[in-house]
């Protein structure tokens, strides 16, 4: 069976009960099926908080953060020090063995900078699954923060759903990316069981898939097409519906996205 990638982000990382219930769902799937996982996890509102309290002004274009040079040790700081620490922490209370990685370890996810405009922002290209592979095949969970480094030795910062996109490639894994919305939402904010691309492309020109839920369609559409298979969008806060999801059941929760 392939691995299975469950990408975290966003407000879940703020919320202590979100995440115990979560790794306890974890923990059980782990016990009762045999499947590789990997969390790949970004932290934005945890970046944010720390900004905020360092008077850093916070800027992003099309979704993705500005990182100047100033700010890419507190970028790092938080996403691959205190969110990848987190997960790890709430891995550990459950009893799941885990490692905490970036995306360099094992240059298990390669990054180039995108452009000189959004600073230290790195474009998430395939790499060798040597590594994850390796630890998988021993028993451990991977927990993978969305920050990377470049050939030259500059740290980069990801957005998490490009990363566990990449990541998805380099490992040939199937990929759910979890947020705070229970899937992509209509004009009338109902879920949308499943979404093509000429479908997507019409809500976006509406303006109804927008920020960070538009980075994240582009992302599972990228993911879909190099992999041959669907992609789920789908929120954490269903807890009592995520093993089903974790097997490829996504028919009452989440969006579908078809390539
Ligand atoms: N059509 C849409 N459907 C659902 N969420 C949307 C939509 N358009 C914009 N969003 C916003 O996108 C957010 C999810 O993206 P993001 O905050 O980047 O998630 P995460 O941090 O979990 O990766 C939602 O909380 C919502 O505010
Ligand atoms: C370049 C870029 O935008 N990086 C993101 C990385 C974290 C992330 O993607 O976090 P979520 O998954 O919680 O949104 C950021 O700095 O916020």
């Amino acid at each position: 069976m392939k691995p299975l990638i469950i990408k975290l982000g966003g407000v879940l990382l703020d919320n202590k009960d979100a995440l115990s219930k979560l790794f306890v769902v974890i923990r059980e799937y782990k016990k009762n099926f045999q499947r590789s996982l990997i969390i790949v996890h970004g932290g934005g509102t945890v970046v944010d908080s720390l900004m905020d309290r360092l008077s850093l002004p916070v800027v992003r274009r099309n979704g993705l953060r500005v990182t100047p040079a100033d700010q890419i040790d507190v970028i790092v700081g938080s996403l691959a020090g205190s969110a990848n620490t987190t997960l790890l922490s709430e891995a550990k209370k459950q009893q799941i063995a885990s490692v905490g990685l970036c995306l360099a370890d094992g240059n298990s996810v390669e990054v180039k900078q995108i452009s000189e405009d959004l600073g230290y922002v790195g474009e998430a290209k395939t790499g060798d699954p040597t590594l994850i592979n390796l630890l998988v095949n021993a028993g451990y969970l991977p927990i993978v923060s969305s920050i990377g480094i470049t050939e030259e030795g500059q740290m980069m910062n990801v957005n998490a759903d490009h990363a566990a996109v990449a990541l998805a490639k380099t490992l040939n894994a199937d990929l759910i990316l979890l947020s705070d919305v229970v899937g992509v939402l209509d004009e009338n904010k109902q879920r949308i069981e499943s979404l093509t691309q000429s479908q997507a492309d019409q809500l976006i020109a509406k303006g109804i898939i927008t920020e960070g839920m538009l980075v994240k369609v582009n992302s599972a559409f990228e993911a879909a097409k190099a992999l041959g298979r669907p992609i789920a969008i789908a929120s954490w806060k269903e807890s009592d519906q995520l093993i089903q999801l974790f097997n490829g059941q996504s028919d009452t929760t989440g969006t579908r996205i078809i390539a």
